[in-house]
């Protein structure tokens, strides 16, 4: 990597006191994340992967190692809203519209009344949404919502995306459209993704690289750089050789983190 990573974690743990004595939510991780790569999580219910995303993001402080984010620490790229945040839950306030939704954080941080009507009306045709600025969030579809949650995290314009499990609750054939969708932004903006799933096919249709996890303590297990093309790809890719080689490694990575905990 000839560039200085985007995110780099090394010796990263987080120990979570609790009644029932301490949880190594992660342990030990070290991972280097490249301008513009699309990096999944995956691995079993508790392995950490929301625990990793919400140190990046600085919502949770680790309990030793390192993080950097732009070469800062996770709270000062907070500051400087390095990244968007989309979670499982579309989180729309219901009494606001879809483009008083995708406009609150620009209200936040202060951009003026056309900058915030001009990024609104950008985002939203990103996310094929255009017209449904005027629209509540009951009127529209769950795709749909979340679609404009994911407005909502681009409305800023920053550099990178943090995703948990964004289309974990969409039935299989509106998520293989979002994938798609999401793949088409993600090269049009050059953005760098850090995506929580717990879907094979979904980490390895997506992902430049995808991260083994696997739990108690939280760490990762293997980390597996795709051959597929960077940048769209076909839905019907999933298909190919190529494809399925990567899943079978995916898998088998998934099982032997098991199987290491027995
Ligand atoms: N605030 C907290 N206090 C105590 N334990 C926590 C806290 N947050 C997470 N944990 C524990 O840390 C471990 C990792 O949790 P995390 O949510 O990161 O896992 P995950 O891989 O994202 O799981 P899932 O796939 O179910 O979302 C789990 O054992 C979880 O119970």
């Amino acid at each position: 990597m000839t560039e200085k990573p985007v995110i780099e974690a090394s010796n990263l743990s987080l120990t979570f006191q609790t009644g029932d004595g301490p949880v190594h939510a992660l342990k030990d991780v070290d991972l280097e994340i490249g301008k513009g790569e699309f990096v999944s999580f995956i691995g079993p219910s508790g392995c950490g992967k929301t625990t990793f995303l919400r140190c990046i993001a600085a919502l949770e402080t680790p309990t030793a190692g390192r993080l950097t984010v732009n070469g800062m620490s996770p709270d000062e790229a907070r500051k400087a809203r390095s990244y968007g945040y989309v979670f499982q839950a579309a989180g729309l306030y219901p009494w606001r519209t879809i483009a008083g939704n995708v406009r609150l954080p620009l209200e936040i941080m202060g951009y003026s009344k056309e900058d915030q009507a001009a990024r609104v009306e950008k985002v939203l045709s990103l996310v094929d949404l255009e017209g449904f600025g005027k629209k509540f969030p009951w009127q529209l579809s769950g795709g749909m919502q979340q679609r404009a949650s994911i407005a909502r995290a681009l409305a800023f314009d920053a550099e990178i995306l943090l995703m948990d499990e964004p289309f974990g609750a969409l039935d299989e054939i509106v998520r293989d459209k979002l994938n798609e969708e999401l793949l088409k932004l993600w090269s049009a903006t050059n953005k760098t993704i850090g995506f929580v799933t717990h879907s094979i096919p979904e980490a390895v249709y997506l992902s430049t690289k995808i991260v083994v996890m696997s739990p108690r303590p939280g760490r990762i297990h293997e980390v597996i750089e795709s051959t597929l093309p960077k940048g769209p790809r076909p839905l019907d890719i999933r298909d190919s050789e190529e494809f399925l080689k990567i899943a079978h490694q995916v898998r088998e990575g998934l099982r032997a983190g098991h199987a290491y905990d027995e």
